[in-house]
C-alpha cells in the first residue's frame, strides 16, 4: 500500500528546519511530529527515514538535484524517500518526478568523486584521509553512513541475557547475542519496545555494545565507592549500578539538569537504589571537591563531537566544525583534571569519547599522563583480559563500525599509583 501522499511535503517541510543544523535532527523531528499529530506512525517513519537518508548523503544529493524539477527542497526530500521507501511506495509524485528518480538510481555510486562517496565535510575527511588513507577512510565512511542495528543491554541486576533472548522471541523478536558485550542483544529490525513487559520490567535498556564496553571496563565492583561524572541521561550509569550489584554508591554527576531528570525513570523501572544523581555547576564545582580522593573508581564519558556515532546522528557532522572540536578539547582535558582528583590510591580512571578524532582520544590521554605523574595508563589489552572481553586491542579502546559493528568509540584507562 502506497504512503499518504502528505508525506512528501511532510518531509520537505521538516527538512527545511533540520537542514539548518540549529538543534539535533530527533529533536526537530519529534517537535515536528508533535505539531502534526494526524500523521500515522507508518508515514512518520517513512519521514523519519528519508531526512537521515538526506543527512547521510547530504553532499551527493545536493549535486544529484541540480538536476530535476520543483523546489531544491523537495527534490532532496524525493531522493531521501527513493532511496529508504522507495518510489513506488511514494503517492503524488508526478511523472517526471518518477523518471528522474529512476536516472538518479542508476548512477553507480562508485563512479563519483570522494566527496560525494563519502559524505563528510571536507575538513573532516582531509583529516580521516590525511590518518588512515584512502582505502580506510572509505570503509570507515561507508559503516558510518549505514543505519545501526538495535542493540539492548541486559539489566544484569536480576536477568540473565539467555532468558530475556528466550522472551523476545515469544514477542516475537528475531535477536542474538552481541559478540563482545556478555550483557548486549542484537535487535536487526527495529521493534516498538516500550510495551514489552521486558522493557517496563527494566529487564532491558536501548545501548550500543560500544557503549556497554565503556561500562564494563571500567570494573565497577559491589561496595565500592564509584562516580559517573558525566552521566547525561544514565546509559552507563545503569549499567555501572547493575554491575555493583545494586550496593556501594555511584554518584551520576552532570552540568545538565534536564539529562540528569531523563535518568529517574530509567532507575526507577531499573531496581538500583545505589545511584545519587548530583547536578553539578561544572567540574570544579565544591560538590566534587568533597570527594576528593575517596573514590574507586571513576567514568568521565566526556562531551565529544559525537562523530563516532553519525550511524545513529548523522547530523552531527554537518553540526561539527574544527572550532567546536577544538572547543571541546579543552573542556575535555579540564574535566578529565577535575574528576581524576576524586580517584584514591590504587583507583581506577577512564576517559572515554564517542569520537573518531585523535585530538579528542590519544592526545587527551597522552596530555594527562604527561601533566600527572600519579596516574599510569593501564593497557587495555589487560583490561579486556581481565574482563574476559574478546577484543584486540593495544593500550587503548578503539572501537570502529566497519570493524566492530559498534559506534566509534576510545577509551583509555588510568591507574592511581599513589
Ligand atoms: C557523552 S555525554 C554522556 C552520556 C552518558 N554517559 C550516557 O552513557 O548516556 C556527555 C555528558 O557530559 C555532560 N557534561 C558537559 N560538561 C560537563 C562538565 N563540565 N561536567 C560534567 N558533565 C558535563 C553533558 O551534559 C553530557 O550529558
Amino acid at each position: 500500500m502506497r504512503l499518504h501522499p502528505a508525506v512528501i511535503g511532510a518531509a520537505e517541510e521538516v527538512l527545511r528546519e533540520v537542514m539548518r543544523f540549529t538543534g539535533p535532527a530527533d529533536v526537530t523531528l519529534s517537535r515536528y511530529f508533535k505539531e502534526h499529530p494526524k500523521l500515522g506512525s507508518r508515514e512518520r517513519n517513512a519521514v523519519a527515514e528519508g531526512v537521515y537518508a538526506v543527512l547521510r548523503n547530504k553532499l551527493a544529493y545536493a549535486s544529484f538535484s541540480e538536476s530535476g524539477q520543483g523546489s531544491a527542497m523537495r527534490r532532496i526530500a524525493l531522493l531521501g524517500l527513493g532511496e529508504t521507501v522507495g518510489a513506488d511506495a511514494l503517492a503524488g509524485l508526478s511523472e517526471e518526478e518518477a523518471a528522474w528518480l529512476n536516472r538518479i538510481a542508476q548512477i553507480d555510486r562508485q563512479s563519483l568523486p570522494i566527496n560525494l562517496r563519502t559524505n563528510m565535510p571536507q575538513w573532516l575527511l582531509d583529516k580521516l584521509l590525511a590518518r588512515d588513507g584512502e582505502a580506510a577512510a572509505l570503509a570507515l565512511a561507508d559503516a558510518l553512513n549505514r543505519p545501526a542495528p538495535l542493540d539492548l543491554r541486559v539489566n544484569a541486576l536480576n536477568w540473565k541475557r539467555e532468558d530475556v533472548i528466550a522472551e523476545l522471541a515469544k514477542a516475537p523478536i528475531v535477536c542474538e547475542p552481541t559478540p563482545y558485550s556478555p550483557i548486549g542483544i542484537r535487535v536487526p529490525k527495529k521493534p516498538a519496545l516500550q510495551n514489552l513487559p521486558l522493557f517496563k520490567d527494566g529487564a532491558i535498556e536501548v545501548q550500543d555494545e560500544g557503549s556497554q564496553l565503556l561500562a564494563l571496563i571500567l570494573g565497577a565492583k559491589r561496595g565500592e565507592m564509584v562516580v559517573d561524572f558525566c552521566a547525561g541521561a544514565g546509559g552507563k550509569t545503569l549499567a555501572l549500578g547493575a554491575a555493583m550489584r545494586n550496593t556501594g554508591r555511584l554518584y551520576a554527576f552532570d552540568v545538565s539538569e534536564k539529562r540528569l531528570a531523563k535518568l529517574k525513570p530509567r532507575l526507577a523501572r531499573s531496581g538500583l537504589s545505589n545511584v545519587h544523581p548530583v547536578v553539578i555547576a561544572h567540574e570544579n564545582d565544591a560538590k566534587v571537591k568533597r570527594l576528593v580522593a575517596k573514590i574507586d573508581r571513576v567514568l568521565v564519558d566526556a562531551p565529544c563531537s559525537g562523530l563516532g556515532t553519525l550511524r545513529r546522528n548523522p547530523d552531527m557532522k554537518w553540526r561539527q566544525t574544527p572550532e567546536t572540536v577544538a572547543e571541546l578539547t579543552v573542556k575535555q582535558a579540564s574535566i578529565l583534571a577535575s574528576a581524576s582528583r576524586l580517584v584514591k590510591p590504587g583507583g581506577r580512571l577512564v576517559y572515554a569519547t564517542c569520537s573518531l578524532l585523535d585530538e579528542e582520544n590519544e592526545a587527551i590521554a597522552q596530555q594527562f599522563l604527561a601533566a600527572n605523574d600519579s596516574f599510569s595508563l593501564l593497557p587495555m589489552r589487560d583490561v579486556l583480559a581481565e574482563q574476559k572481553i574478546a577484543l584486540e586491542m593495544q593500550d587503548y579502546l578503539k572501537l570502529l563500525p566497519q570493524v566492530h559493528q559498534t559506534d566509534g568509540f576510545f577509551a583509555a584507562v588510568f591507574v592511581r599509583n599513589k
